[in-house]
């Protein structure tokens, strides 16, 4: 394979690029807690066996909450930046439906840099996440894997779009409990970023995935 990778020490900054970014220290303590809040409720209301009455004035006071938060909003498309332990800064969308802190949707996934090389993960999927019984959807699988390699090409300073994605499917992969989720490049060719990564419950993998992320063009790299 032809090794001709041009990673750049510094990812670019989206706010050249007319992005808004809003730095994760920024995100406010009670909106990371009201967010905490949203997942046990989206949770509860999942699984609940409340009667009339109890479902009645939950949805009232959802609907109260709602109004509450009616007023400005970050646009779609808002960046976050977050900052390494090393000092390298990245960047994501705020609500990306993985990882985004402020997505109650979002499990979320946080990757950070692996002893061994490439990134390491953990995340715990509730029963919200369910597709067979007990156990996780197939589509969040390669969800979680998606996002972990998009991660690694990024965090190795070759961001980009996944082109393909391939995942295996080895063992189930359980609800409500503890995942690790690794990744890394493995290779490049011209704008391809080759990567590959695993989830893992107790050492044991449930899945593999293989992508090519297709880096994006950056300024004074010549894109090659
Ligand atoms: C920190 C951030 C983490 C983010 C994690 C989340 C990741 C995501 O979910 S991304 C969202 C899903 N992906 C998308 O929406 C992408 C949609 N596709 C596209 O926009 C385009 O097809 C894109 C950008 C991937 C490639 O287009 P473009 O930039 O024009 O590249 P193009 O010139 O066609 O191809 C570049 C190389 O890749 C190859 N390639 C492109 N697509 C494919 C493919 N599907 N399969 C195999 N090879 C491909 C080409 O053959 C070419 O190879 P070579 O250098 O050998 O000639």
């Amino acid at each position: 394979m032809t090794v001709d990778a041009k990673p750049v020490a510094e990812l670019p900054d989206p706010r050249d690029f007319g992005f808004s970014v809003v730095p994760e220290e920024e995100i406010p303590a009670e909106l990371v807690s009201l967010v905490e809040e949203v997942r046990s409720l989206v949770d509860a209301v999942a699984h609940t066996k409340a009667g009339a009455e109890e479902l009645t004035a939950a949805r009232e006071a959802v609907a109260a909450a709602s109004d509450r938060l009616k007023g400005e909003r970050h646009g779609v498309g808002t960046m976050i930046q977050q900052s390494w332990p090393d000092g390298r800064v990245e960047y994501g969308t705020l609500t990306n439906i993985v990882a985004g802190p402020t997505n109650a949707a979002a499990p979320p996934l946080r990757m950070e840099a692996a002893p061994e090389g490439g990134l390491r993960g953990e995340a715990v999927l509730n029963g919200t996440y369910q597709g067979p019984p007990g156990l996780v959807h197939g589509g969040w699988v390669a969800a979680l894997l998606d996002q972990a390699l998009g991660s690694a090409a990024s965090a190795a300073g070759m961001p980009g779009l996944t082109a393909n994605l391939d995942v295996n499917y080895r063992n189930p992969t359980p609800l409500d409990a503890p995942l690790e989720i690794t990744a890394r490049v493995s290779g490049t060719e011209r704008r391809k970023v080759f990567v590959s990564g695993e989830i893992r419950h107790d050492g044991q993998v449930t899945a593999e995935g293989t992508a090519l992320m297709v880096r994006m063009n950056l300024p004074g790299d010549g894109g090659a």
